[in-house]
C-alpha cells in the first residue's frame, strides 16, 4: 500500500443504536444550540432573543475515521423537533470546499435534505430506509419535518471534502422550509 500521504486505517466495526445515535467506538460529539446558528434563520429578531437558550437544535455523534484524506468518515446527526418563527429547525448547512459526493441515510424521524447549487434548491424527502445523495458541488442542509419526534440520519463523507459554512451565508440555500399547519412548505430564502 504505497503512495499514501498517511496510512489508512486498518479495518474495524462500528455498531451504532438508531433509536439512540450511540456510536460504537464514539470518536467527536458535537452539540449545536441557537447561538451556533447565528445568521441562519430568516426571523434575526426571534433568533437574538433565543440566541441565549440552552435547547439542542441538534446534535452530530461521529466515528473514530478521520476527516482525512482517502478515508470515509461517518456521523449520527440528531436534529429536535421545533422551529424559530415558523422555520423549521435544522443543520447549519454547508457546501465542501474540495466538490465531492456525500450520501445520507434516513435513521429514524422524518426530515428533508436542502440543497442548493448556487442557482437551483432541490428538496429530498427522508425517512427511515431512504439514502438521499448529494452530488459534488450541492451545498446541503438537513430539516426536522415533524413537529414531535426527532429526525436522525447516518452521513457518510470524503475525509477530504472539507466543511465550508460561510458559503451558506454569502449564498444562501435557495429556499427555507416552514410549518404550514399539520405540514410545511418551502419559500424563498428571502421570503
Ligand atoms: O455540518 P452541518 O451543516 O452542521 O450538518 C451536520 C451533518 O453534516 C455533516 O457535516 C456531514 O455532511 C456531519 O457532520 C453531520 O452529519
Ligand atoms: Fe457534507
Amino acid at each position: 500500500m504505497s503512495g499514501y500521504a498517511t496510512p489508512p486505517l486498518r479495518p474495524f466495526q462500528i455498531t451504532f443504536d438508531a433509536a439512540t445515535a450511540v456510536v460504537d467506538p464514539a470518536g467527536p460529539v458535537l452539540t449545536r444550540r441557537m447561538a451556533d446558528l447565528e445568521g441562519l434563520f430568516r426571523d434575526q429578531r426571534a433568533w437574538q432573543e433565543l440566541r441565549g437558550s440552552e435547547k439542542v437544535v441538534y446534535s452530530v455523534h461521529s466515528s473514530p475515521v478521520p476527516e482525512t484524506p482517502r478515508e470515509l468518515p461517518q456521523s449520527i446527526t440528531t436534529i429536535s423537533p421545533g422551529e424559530l418563527s415558523g422555520e423549521l429547525f435544522m443543520t447549519k448547512g454547508h457546501q465542501h470546499p474540495d466538490p465531492q459526493g456525500e450520501i445520507y441515510l434516513g435513521l429514524t424521524g422524518t426530515g428533508g435534505l436542502l440543497l442548493f447549487d448556487g442557482a437551483e434548491h432541490a428538496w429530498l424527502d427522508m425517512s427511515p430506509g431512504t439514502i438521499g445523495y448529494i452530488p459534488p458541488g450541492w451545498a446541503h442542509r438537513s430539516v426536522n419535518v415533524s413537529a414531535d419526534e426527532p429526525y436522525r440520519f447516518l452521513a457518510v463523507y470524503p475525509g477530504s471534502a472539507g466543511h465550508d459554512y460561510q458559503w451558506v451565508l454569502d449564498h444562501g440555500m435557495g429556499a427555507r422550509a416552514v410549518r404550514l399547519g399539520d405540514a410545511f412548505e418551502l419559500v424563498p430564502y428571502g421570503g
